[in-house]
């Protein structure tokens, strides 16, 4: 384990759109195998702290730390180099392949493989073994065959958090990753993933607060881009502040 108690730290991090903050001054840290929640209402910054966080938006001020590095400055793809990586969403990325050859090509971009892939594939044994327990570590070994675009919805986000996990995240982010999919499948959907490794560390956003007390070990709540209170989910669920704001909310909803 890291000497760093923390994978991932933010310093003051802000963003800015005019005069609307849409973070304002959230510092937060992720201990290396947090299952950490950030939940809060519509509107709240939980999507643009996850930004922040991959550098898809640079932020007004403040920094980003992965272990003892400022990554502040880094761009998309040197983070997930460095292991910090979010889903991609497969309807972007491999329209036509199967499951298989979809996480056997992530792989393969990711050790920059990519230009011999289809030249040698029927030799990649190693590729495919590691795409093949990657597939197995999520229950989807029985669709390996299939295309993925025919896959029930679930399952199609099974194979984004796949693709993420083929660049072999420290740190995995996972914004809404239940969402638009029936609830029963969505408990399976994180099942599977509370049952990934220990050695990647979960940071997700949801709003189903079921999923959110069942899964999440930490909890942070956002609010007006700030933090409200972080904590266990037995602190969060007898926080007064949060039953107002946010659930408050919810059930007037
Ligand atoms: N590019 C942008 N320009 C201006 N305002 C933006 C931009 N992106 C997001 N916002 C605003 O920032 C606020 C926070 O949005 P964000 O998507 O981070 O919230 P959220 O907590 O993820 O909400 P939800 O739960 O509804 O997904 C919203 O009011 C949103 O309209």
């Amino acid at each position: 384990m890291s000497a760093v108690p923390f994978e991932l730290r933010t310093q003051g991090l802000s963003k800015q759109w005019g005069d609307f903050k849409a973070n304002s001054d959230v510092s937060l840290s992720f201990a290396p195998g947090a299952r950490h929640a950030l939940i809060g209402p519509n509107g709240a910054g939980k999507t643009t702290f996850i930004n922040l966080l991959t550098g898809a938006l640079a932020p007004t001020s403040g920094q980003v730390f992965l272990g003892d590095q400022n990554i502040t400055a880094l761009a998309q793809h040197q983070r997930v180099k460095r292991g910090m990586t979010r889903t991609f969403q497969i309807n972007t990325l491999f329209a036509g392949l199967t499951v298989l050859e979809s996480i056997a090509l992530a792989i393969c971009e990711h050790r920059g493989l990519q230009y011999r892939w289809y030249q040698t594939v029927a030799r990649q044994h190693v590729v495919i073994d590691e795409a093949m327990a990657l597939l197995a570590s999520l229950k989807l070994s029985p669709d390996a065959g299939t295309v993925t675009h025919s896959l029930p919805y679930g399952k199609q986000r099974l194979v984004e958090i796949a693709l993420a996990l083929a660049t072999r995240p420290r740190i995995l982010l996972l914004d809404e990753p239940a969402a638009g999919i029936p609830s029963g499948e969505s408990a399976e959907l994180f099942e599977v993933i509370a049952q990934l490794p220990r050695d990647v560390t979960i940071v997700f956003i949801e709003h189903d607060m079921g999923l959110v007390f069942r899964f999440a070990e930490r909890i942070t709540v956002l609010v007006g881009g700030r933090v409200l209170t972080e904590g266990t989910p037995a602190e969060i669920a007898a926080d007064q502040r949060v039953k107002e704001v946010y659930l408050g909310e919810a059930e007037h909803a």
